[in-house]
């Protein structure tokens, strides 16, 4: 499978927070096929054996068997995220139907989480399928992810959380959302090396990245570089490690990942 005859399958999230994170990877002589999906996608490729690596939400890794994390490149943030948000008809304490975006695992769990631990309420889950309008959902909050929280149609929001901010605010610890994962079996050292440099790259051009996508966004070029730089954070450090062990143990304690993994930063070490 992954051999020098046959590329790798790696996975990246389609949304408009990845663009950083793939910087250069697109051409001919990319050493990996490279795939964009949703989040949830990726996760369900992955462990299905259709993908080799992937840019997977983090509840996820905690999920698969022998799964690796094999970058220090990642989707996280340290304050608000802007993209990550519940929007709620009624007050938080009220709540009794959450209907989650389909596009996301790792928020998904995040949204039980807070509203279990800080707020008390478990309500019923629906989904939001992907390509739906929130509008059309009568849920009394609903979470939205990327690219369609970023515009998010008018609705009568009596509260908006966001869950990057909220997260923060509660632990004082960053937030994971994604990371470079790798089913057991692959031979990761070249992707992993690639997929850092194209981080590195991206931070390094990130104007002339958030110049080219702005207008595909609808968004002005300032407003795409503050999302990528201000909002979005691309390096797990020791502090994002401690971050995503809260998360996991927040997870464990509802009952949305098993218990006892122990996180492997396999070919982290590489990049720092
Ligand atoms: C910040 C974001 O992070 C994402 C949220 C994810 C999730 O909730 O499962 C997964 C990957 C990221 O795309 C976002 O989508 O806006």
């Amino acid at each position: 499978m992954n051999d020098a005859a046959t590329k790798a399958r790696v996975g990246a999230v389609r949304y408009l927070n990845t663009k950083p994170l793939v910087h250069g990877l697109d051409g001919e002589n990319a050493p990996f096929e490279l795939s964009f999906d949703y989040p949830s996608h990726l996760a369900d490729q992955l462990s299905l054996g259709l993908l080799d690596v992937a840019l997977i939400p983090s509840i996820e890794y905690f999920l698969g068997d022998n799964y690796r994390i094999i970058t220090d490149a990642c989707i996280g943030c340290l304050g608000p995220v802007w993209s990550v948000k519940i929007f709620f008809r009624t007050p938080p304490k009220q709540v009794r139907t959450l209907a989650l975006d389909e596009g996301s695992r790792t928020s998904a769990a995040l949204a039980k989480i807070l509203l279990a631990e800080r707020v008390g309420v478990m309500p019923q889950l629906q989904a939001l399928p992907l390509g739906s309008d929130m509008r059309d959902c009568e849920a009394d909050a609903i979470l939205l992810i990327g690219d369609r929280a970023i515009h998010p149609p008018a609705i009568d929001a009596v509260e908006v959380w966001d869950l990057g901010e909220t997260w923060v605010e509660w632990t004082g610890l960053p937030f994971v959302f994604a990371t470079w994962v790798a089913r057991p079996g692959i031979k990761t050292e070249g992707i992993a090396k690639r997929l850092m440099e194209a981080r590195d790259g991206g931070m390094e051009n990130l104007h002339a990245i958030a110049e080219r996508e702005a207008p595909r966004y609808q968004l002005t070029t300032s407003e795409c570089f503050q999302y990528f730089h201000d909002n979005l954070h691309f390096t797990l450090g020791p502090q994002e490690k401690a971050g995503l062990e809260r998360y996991y143990q927040y997870a464990v304690k509802l009952g949305l990942a098993p218990s006892g993994r122990t996180p492997n930063y396999d070919d982290c070490e590489i990049a720092r």
